[in-house]
């Protein structure tokens, strides 16, 4: 293709959504004349499921649950007059609170104002958060700042903790998990309170929880009585809850604009509502993925932003895409193992990296540029006529063109600058080509079996080692003989993972050698 046809393709296809200020370019992308015709029929069937699902059908068979998270930013849309009502009452309470803890007419036991955050989740329950918060923090002027525990490891915890960089007296912790029970949040919430109570501190006093009603965690808080709760619902998944409780309660702490967060939203959910597949970015993005992946997932999606506040864009799309397309049976049970691999992390820092390979190495992946337009920071020339920003935007056509001269494709999206409403609208237009390229493969986007596959393993590791410790004695012993003491001799290898893991705590003798059947472990 020569530049001036390339040139008539991006006027073609451009796709811009005008009350957003963002467009989406296609005409990087392999896809023939008649691709559009082609898929006229199964995106005609995308559009009438999510119209269904919008309107409130049981669009998760699976779990039989309706998918809302489109009503959270339209809650007139919602099927039910008592899904606006909660809807709109939790956005108010969440921002009557945050006002409440700004002015100090809510506040900490010993201080007199929460200076500081800490919320506590994973998954769903974290990384929208932690991508909004990164990407519109403002250091030294958020109304409190922002930390996160997002995982149970002990170590990570305590630098988290540390991070926190003052006392804990001035820190309101959020203790996010839709279903309440998850372990590594329980965990988490276990150390961070603990650490209250050796700062002589109530942690009710400072906790607050955004979790479904009657779960484990809330039954918790009522019995403790926290500061506040907020509700997640049944028909927002974890994935796609940042505009729910899960990320308006810290957003709003942190002072962040999420009024105009759902207002992007609720314009990106009107364009990408039509049924005009040129002018739906969100039709196009699904279309693109479908014509890219071969609708197998046969290429990974690399997210690549030139702005460093979208750093954890890619993170947060990661478990959007890949939890909600990696299914092995489609909708009819056949078996398919679909999904599209997500990685990326921001532009130009990758060149300096992996995107050697990306240019020259194996061609088994397509690009997602995201281009902003107004630079930020300081507008110096770092050479005469050239500013910083310049050279950002020259390496983002640069590696884009040098890609594509070598037959590597990508789809740019162009947003005027990073703030909450251009975030809304990202948000709200991945969710929906996820939705619709969901139908074009016939997957249910809104489940995640898998998941619960790993959760019932770790479970069993647990109650093995409950077992393995009870078997130790004062003599030392192979893991073997242990597996066979306990009944359970096809456990050998686990029994000895969990042995070592307990001898290099310090909480049981172990005696390494040189290979596992010779180590031997006892009780201290
Ligand atoms: O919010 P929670 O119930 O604690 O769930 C947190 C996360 O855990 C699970 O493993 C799911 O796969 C995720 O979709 C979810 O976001």
């Amino acid at each position: 293709m020569n530049p001036q046809q390339l040139w008539d393709r991006y006027k073609t296809h451009f796709c811009a959504v005008p009350s957003l200020g963002l467009s989406l370019d296609i005409s990087r992308m392999n896809f023939d004349d008649g691709f559009f015709a082609s898929m006229a029929p199964a995106m005609g069937k995308a559009y009438r499921a999510m119209d269904a699902l919008e309107a409130g059908a049981i669009a998760n068979p699976d779990e039989k649950r309706m998918v809302g998270h489109y009503w959270l930013r339209a809650p007139r849309l919602a099927p039910e007059p008592a899904i606006t009502k909660e809807i709109e009452g939790t956005v108010a309470a969440i921002r009557d609170f945050a006002a409440k803890v700004h002015s100090g007419a809510v506040k900490p036991e010993k201080a007199p104002k929460f200076t500081r955050l800490l919320s506590v989740g994973i998954g769903g329950s974290a990384l929208g958060p932690e991508f909004v918060a990164d990407a519109l923090g403002e250091p030294g002027k958020d109304a409190l700042v922002a930390h996160f525990v997002d995982n149970t490891d002990p170590d990570g915890i305590a630098r988290d903790l540390e991070k926190l960089g003052g006392p804990l007296d001035e820190t309101i912790t959020i203790v996010m998990s839709k279903s309440g029970s998850t372990p590594e949040t329980r965990n988490g919430m276990l150390v961070v309170a603990e650490a209250y109570r050796k700062a002589g501190l109530d942690f009710a006093k400072h906790a607050v929880a955004v979790t479904g009603v009657g779960s484990k965690l809330d039954q918790q808080v009522q019995k403790e009585g926290w500061l506040a709760r907020f509700p997640m619902w049944d028909w927002v998944g974890g994935r796609t809850s940042e505009l729910s409780a899960v990320g308006l309660t810290p957003g709003f702490l942190q002072g962040l604009d999420m009024e105009a967060m759902l207002e992007g939203a609720a314009a990106m959910d009107v364009a990408t509502r039509v049924h005009d597949t040129p002018k739906n970015p969100a039709a196009l993005l699904a279309l693109m993925w479908h014509a890219a992946t071969d609708g197998k997932g046969l290429k990974d999606m690399v997210v690549l932003p030139y702005k460093d506040r979208l750093l954890l864009f890619s993170r947060y799309l990661q478990q959007l895409v890949m939890e909600s397309l990696g299914k092995q049976l489609d909708l009819d049970g056949n078996r398919v193992d679909q999904g599209i691999s997500v990685y990326g992390n921001k532009g130009s820092t990758d060149q300096h990296a992996y995107v050697q390979q990306l240019r020259d190495g194996v061609n088994n992946f397509f690009l997602t540029f995201i281009r902003v337009l107004e630079d930020g920071g300081t507008g110096l020339e770092v050479e005469p006529g050239v500013t910083a920003g310049d050279y950002l935007h020259g390496f983002l056509l640069g590696t884009r063109s040098a890609l594509f001269a070598n037959d590597r494709h990508s789809v740019t999206i162009t947003v005027p600058r990073v703030d909450a409403r251009t975030i809304g609208a990202l948000i709200a237009l991945f969710e929906r080509a996820v939705g619709f390229y969901a139908t074009l493969v016939n997957i249910n986007a809104y489940h995640q079996p898998g998941v619960e596959a790993g959760k019932k393993a770790a479970a069993e590791v647990l109650t093995l080692q409950a077992k393995v410790v009870g078997a130790l004695s004062s003599s030392p012993q192979t893991a073997e003989a242990i597996a066979a003491a306990i009944g359970q001799p096809d456990d050998a290898e686990t029994t000895y993972l969990i042995l070592q893991h307990l001898a290099a705590n310090g909480r049981i003798q172990g005696h390494p050698a040189s290979d596992p059947a010779s180590a031997t472990f006892a009780a201290k």
